[in-house]
């Protein structure tokens, strides 16, 4: 086995988790404070009764060595047993107040993280793997929430109980304490040594397990490759090396907080120890006023403090994990979405006037630029269209308009109002987008054309349908799901469902994205003639490959490598015989070669 890598030190309780339970408790606990009040009251309540029950079985025990009274002894095991009883009931109400809590702020925060991811910009979902979001809205909001309900309830009645007997303990006999504390520096010296190397572990384990789970989304989403290209061994491989980490990591993190037990243990023998020796010695010596009673008391308080000291360091050992995943969910929390609503954004915009792209510069990253200084104009109710070779930026033009990205520099206007200046819902709320990839949900056919507007009614939803041609679809399959992803669905069928849906919500700006890329020429003509009664009157950007199906645009632009190089109609393009020509003769010779 290679050797793990030294690790740094990292601060129990550094500023940032001061930071991250100041946030836990303001945002999920703080509202429910009374509640965590009436948990601290019953958890004294429990501490006291400890207490009294030693005090009580010294007394039992008096009363058997010394008055030998079966009377008084009845009576202390009478309150021994209502002692118990009123622990007993504590036991009971704590955790069902406890879980409550833990349980609302476990939803809480899911709810919170739910409408946060919301409103994240596009590009931190193109940078962050699914498995990571995941793991933060299941896994982790669990185990926290878990831990901050019942375990912190638990180590404070474990603390109560320790503080409240060692107070009394050290009330009846504070030399007899102080020498069976001598292990205190050896123990915290255990759970320095512990928390530290499990809060660096833990930290790499929960990266390795938002890796694993990603690779299982990937390689699931992607069977249909994966199976293709034979390469299930390679993936079992990837996902092996992926659990094989994790069993490592957790190996390291587990044995780690397993130290504490043991060294527990063995404080605690030398204690008995010590007390037994110490206990006896004073009991045999005439100077000290300590007999019999007293030491069995004092061994028996000793143990007392001893199962909640242990629960209590188990406790402590499994804080520095919890920590982690707080940061974790709070990383997530702290992404701050830059495409919003800025202040005295409006909602009025003419969304029939044109888009106007003035002096664009974008780029996904800083070291490849994309669009420097880009000019566009797309007429209101008109058809413009994009085109240009694979990766010149067409795409990207369509999400600068839904802002899905913003310019880096230059602007971009509807009407003549930038649309920085709009509210985003209301900006989108003016396209119909059908894009290259379409989002299907394991729902029937019907369904996924609906989710676009759920208010629709019934007809509505069936004339989009037999506008996009999947009317016949729907009413073979009925109201059967299509898989998730739309697995069970053609890449045709898919196109269409995303035409029915611009059909449905009937935007004023209409955007095709390779709209009719996966239909066959039959069903693409067909569609067409729908799509143009779709598009009559509206604004409409087409990107195509195609260049046969965009001939009779308005205008058509030509990009390469995001410089606009050519713009005209179809005709005045071809005459111009320049890139627009030999891209379009081009791919007229394939189709004519084609049998
Ligand atoms: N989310 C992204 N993050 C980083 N780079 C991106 C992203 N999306 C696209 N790119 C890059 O930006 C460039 C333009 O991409 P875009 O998708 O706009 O091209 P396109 O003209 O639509 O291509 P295609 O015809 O192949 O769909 C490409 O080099 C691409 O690799």
């Amino acid at each position: 086995m290679s050797k793990p890598p030294k690790l740094k030190r990292a601060p129990l309780y550094s500023e940032r988790d001061k930071d991250n339970l100041r946030w836990l408790w303001t945002r999920y606990l703080r509202q429910k404070a009374p509640w965590l009040f009436v948990v601290l009251g019953m958890i004294l309540v429990q501490g006291v009764v400890y207490q009294q029950f030693l005090s009580m079985t010294e007394s039992g025990l008096r009363v058997i060595f010394e008055s030998g009274s079966v009377a008084d002894l009845v009576q202390v095991c009478i309150v021994v047993f209502v002692l118990f009883a009123v622990r007993g009931l504590m036991s009971y109400l704590v955790p069902r107040v406890t879980i409550w809590i833990s349980n609302d702020a476990i939803f809480q925060m899911r709810r919170d993280l739910i409408d946060h991811m919301m409103r994240l910009d596009l590009a931190y979902f193109e940078r962050t793997k699914s498995g990571e979001i995941i793991q933060r809205l299941v896994t982790q909001t669990q185990s926290l929430g878990v831990f901050v309900g019942q375990a912190t309830a638990n180590a404070v009645r474990d603390a109560v109980t320790v503080i409240i007997v060692s107070g009394y303990l050290i009330w009846k006999n504070p030399i007899l304490f102080a020498t069976a504390v001598v292990v205190l520096p050896f123990i915290i010296w255990v759970m320095n040594y512990v928390s530290d190397r499990v809060k660096i572990t833990q930290g790499e384990a929960e990266t390795a397990l938002g890796e694993y789970m990603n690779g299982i989304e990937e390689t699931t989403a992607g069977m249909r490759t994966v199976k293709i290209a034979g390469q299930e061994g390679v993936e079992t491989d990837r996902l092996m090396k992926g659990t094989r980490s994790i069993r490592d990591l957790m190996n390291r993190v587990q044995i780690t907080q397993a130290l504490t037990m043991p060294s527990i243990d063995l404080s605690s023998a030398f204690v008995y120890v010590l007390v037994i020796g110490g206990g006896g010695y004073m009991v045999l010596s005439p100077q000290f006023d300590m007999d019999g009673a007293g030491i069995i008391t004092f061994l028996l308080g000793m143990v007392m403090v001893f199962d909640p000291a242990r629960l209590l360091a188990m406790f402590f050992g499994a804080l520095p994990s919890n920590l982690v995943l707080l940061d974790r969910i709070r990383r997530l929390h702290d992404e701050v979405p830059s495409i919003t609503d800025k202040p005295g954004a409006t909602s009025e915009f003419d969304t029939r006037g044109d888009i106007v792209l003035e002096d664009v510069h974008f780029s996904y990253s800083e070291d490849q630029p994309l669009f420097h200084g880009l000019d566009m104009t797309f007429k209101g109710g008109q058809v413009s269209a994009i085109v240009g070779s694979t990766g010149s930026g067409k795409t990207t033009i369509l999400s600068l308009l839904t802002r899905l990205y913003d310019t880096k520099a230059g602007r971009i206007t509807i009407g003549g109002q930038p649309i920085d200046q709009l509210k985003v819902q209301a900006l989108r709320g003016a396209y119909s987008v059908v894009a290259q990839d379409i989002v299907i949900f394991n729902n029937s056919i019907w369904e996924n054309i609906r989710y676009v507007k759920p208010e629709a009614s019934e007809e509505e939803v069936w004339q989009a349908a037999e506008k996009a041609e999947i009317a016949d679809v729907i009413r073979a399959r009925g109201g059967a799901p299509v898989g998730p992803k739309g697995a069970q669905l053609s890449g045709g069928q898919k196109q269409r469902i995303a035409i029915a849906r611009a059909f449905l919500s009937d935007a004023p700006i209409i955007l095709l994205d390779e709209a009719t890329s996966a239909l066959d020429q039959a069903t693409e003509a067909r569609i067409k003639s729908a799509l143009d009664r779709l598009t009559k009157g509206k604004t409409c950007i087409v990107v195509a490959h195609r260049l046969s199906s965009i001939a009779d645009a308005d205008r058509i632009y030509v990009l390469e490598a995001g410089q606009l190089v050519e713009e005209g109609r179809h005709d005045q393009l071809l005459k111009q015989n320049r890139l627009y020509a030999q891209l379009y003769s081009a791919q007229k010779q394939g189709y004519d070669k084609k049998p």
